[in-house]
């Protein structure tokens, strides 16, 4: 899969297009409240920025004894006060309520996105492994999309009363902005400095994440005291906690100064404009009212190039962040791309599954771990792989099941090409149970049910999952049998052993009635020899009832070979290569690789 690397601090996608994507989603979260938000805003931003000019006013009428004049300015001046106030506070309830729509709205858009990619590349590619964890951390900037556009709106209203103010007490004082904009040109480094913080900042955060993880997380807990690993976990933390320090500290020193800098220069001119309006009053050119709206407009353009600086640099900070999201729908579309609609998926297996030509390397390693794979496995037939740890069976099993795309070659289901069908219509038809199994903590049935979706609820159908998977008594030992909810964490939840959970998860690869392929990837690990023997052989006689309904493959990953040799098809993997292949009678007179694993692992037994 091609995969494309960023540079720090520069968004990943182009601003146009994912300004785009931020536009819709914004949109989508609440068209009602922007509106609503927007109104407001702008109406609080006329307000403020009016407040001058009815002072100018009322000075203006006190000096000159008009007294109309000075009652309406003191009423303006009165109602602005109010007016802004209460506008404020129903603009700032409303933004609010549109924040955590937006955010929601954000954070779902963005599990559907990860969820739906049919690989696990984003998952096991650096690269889109740290877009997606500055996302998620980051991921209240990409709700913010709506608030800035009404801030944009907000701060332009008032930028353009301001300006038409500024003119009515002298041209020139147009210029009053220029000073502020060393600060807008500014901010954009500023926020690049803050995006570049957070990807160099992405990896020692990982690492931290991870040591705390382990520091704090039941499953490491035993090996933790054991190998009293607390203190080097610790040291590890403290040590990617101050990398991570660092570099904030010296980014943020840095755009401090550049922010220093940007005001120094608006002061000059806050300060040129006063003095340049009061000689235009002592020559008799201006008003003393002239010289009150200057000075608190002089202060409200500071304030304005301030808060138009911020919102450049919010939204280039949502746009990059929205860019990561963009990034990563490329990815799953990526991913989704081969997928030709128009491919039938077959009812049933007729001539069965053909590995040609399949080679397999992970992202971001420099060999293969699976090398140019000729294999066929043939419907109907239980195909058992075994190889030393390492060899690449896990890699197949996932290519089996479109984790993963073969990086050469292709899976063939009955001739078509698996990259071409449609990942979401072939996961239907495979069924499988890992050894690094989920935790899913529902109750029973539905932990076991969601092994196929639209039977998720029949208990029937979980019970007699739960009965292939040779676990039908588990719920008997239970407190509420299939009704229990599983978890110690949730009120009246029970902790399973590691091989109570494991039965569970292969419960739930039983759930298909009629899969086409089931994967078996040491789901047996946990449990005795014995009880794996067992299964298997039942396992091994339901695979031939199926063979005449479906024609459905079985392929079993395990190390024991007394399971393996029931298989109809053995095939050996060493260092990505199949060295041999055959029915267990044929591999152990060939007298090669699997004759002296077998013979090593009977003696052990003898
Ligand atoms: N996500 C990954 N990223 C990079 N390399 C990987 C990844 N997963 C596995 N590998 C590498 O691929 C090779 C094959 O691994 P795989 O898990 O397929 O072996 P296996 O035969 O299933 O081993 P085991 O018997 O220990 O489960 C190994 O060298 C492993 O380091």
């Amino acid at each position: 899969m091609a995969e494309r690397t960023t540079d720090h601090g520069t968004p990943p996608v182009g601003r146009l297009r994912t300004a785009r994507v931020m536009l819709g989603l914004a949109w989508a979260a609440d068209p009602r409240r922007s509106v609503l938000a927007f109104v407001l805003f702008t109406v609080q931003a006329l307000v403020a920025a009016l407040f001058g000019w009815w002072l100018k006013l009322l000075l203006d009428g006190l000096t000159d004894h008009d007294d109309m004049r000075t009652v309406v300015a003191a009423l303006a001046v009165t109602g602005s006060i109010v007016g802004g106030a209460a506008l404020d506070y129903a603009g700032t309830r409303v933004r609010m309520a549109l924040n955590e729509r937006a955010h929601h709205l954000v954070e779902r858009r963005l599990a559907l996105t990860v969820a739906h990619t049919p690989t696990l590349e984003i998952h096991e590619t650096p690269a889109h492994l740290t877009q997606l964890e500055i996302l998620v951390d980051d991921s209240w900037e990409f709700g913010e999309a709506i608030p800035s556009l009404v801030d944009a709106a907000n701060a332009t209203v008032r930028v353009v009363t301001t300006a038409i103010l500024l003119v009515s007490v002298h041209p020139l004082l147009l210029v009053l902005p220029l000073f502020g904009l060393p600060m807008v040109l500014l901010s954009r480094h500023t926020s690049g400095l803050f995006d570049l913080g957070n990807e160099l900042a992405a990896e020692p955060a990982r690492r931290a994440n991870d040591l705390w993880e382990l520091a704090t997380a039941a499953g490491s807990a035993k090996e933790t005291r054991l190998f009293r690993l607390g203190d080097r976990i610790l040291t590890g933390f403290h040590a990617e906690h101050r990398k991570i320090q660092a570099i904030h500290r010296r980014l943020q020193v840095r755009g401090q100064l550049i922010g220093l800098g940007a005001q120094l220069a608006f002061l000059v001119g806050y300060f040129g404009s006063i003095v340049f309006v009061v000689g235009q009053a002592v020559r008799g050119h201006n008003s003393v009212g002239d010289v009150l709206l200057t000075a608190v407009l002089a202060g409200q353009v500071l304030g304005l190039v301030g808060n138009s600086a911020e919102i450049v640099q919010r939204t280039a900070r949502t746009l990059t962040a929205a860019s990561r999201f963009v990034y990563l729908e490329d990815v799953a579309r990526r991913a989704r791309r081969a997928v030709d609609e128009t491919v039938p998926l077959p009812s049933r297996l007729s001539s069965g599954i053909h590995l040609r030509g399949l080679s397999y390397r992970y992202p971001h390693r420099d060999a293969d771990v699976l090398h140019d794979i000729d294999l066929d496995l043939p419907a109907g037939a239980t195909v058992a792989v075994v190889g030393d740890n390492g060899a690449g069976k896990t890699t197949l099993v996932n290519l089996l099941a479109g984790l993963y795309v073969p990086t050469a070659g292709r899976i063939e289901v009955d001739g078509a090409d698996l990259a071409t069908l449609d990942p979401e219509r072939w996961r239907l038809r495979v069924s499988a149970a890992f050894q690094d199994h989920a935790r899913w903590e529902f109750s029973v049935r539905e932990t076991v049910g969601i092994g196929d979706l639209s039977a998720v609820d029949d208990e029937t159908a979980a019970a007699a999952a739960l009965e292939r998977a040779g676990a039908g008594d588990l719920p008997d030992t239970l407190p509420a049998g299939l009704d229990t909810q599983l978890g110690a964490q949730w009120p009246a939840g029970v902790e399973l052993s590691g091989g109570q959970w494991q039965k569970l998860a292969i419960g739930r690869g039983m759930m298909r009635p009629a899969p086409l392929l089931l994967l078996l990837d040491e789901p047996t690990a946990a449990l005795d020899a014995e009880t794996e023997h067992r299964l298997f052989e039942r396992w091994t006689v339901a695979a031939r009832e199926l063979r005449a309904a479906t024609g459905a493959v079985t392929v079993l990953v395990s190390h024991r070979f007394s399971t393996v040799r029931m298989a109809d098809l053995i095939v050996v993997l060493d260092r990505g290569r199949i060295v041999e292949s055959g029915t267990h009678a044929e591999l152990v007179s060939l007298g090669g690789l699997y004759a002296e694993l077998f013979e090593l692992q009977a003696a052990s037994y003898r």
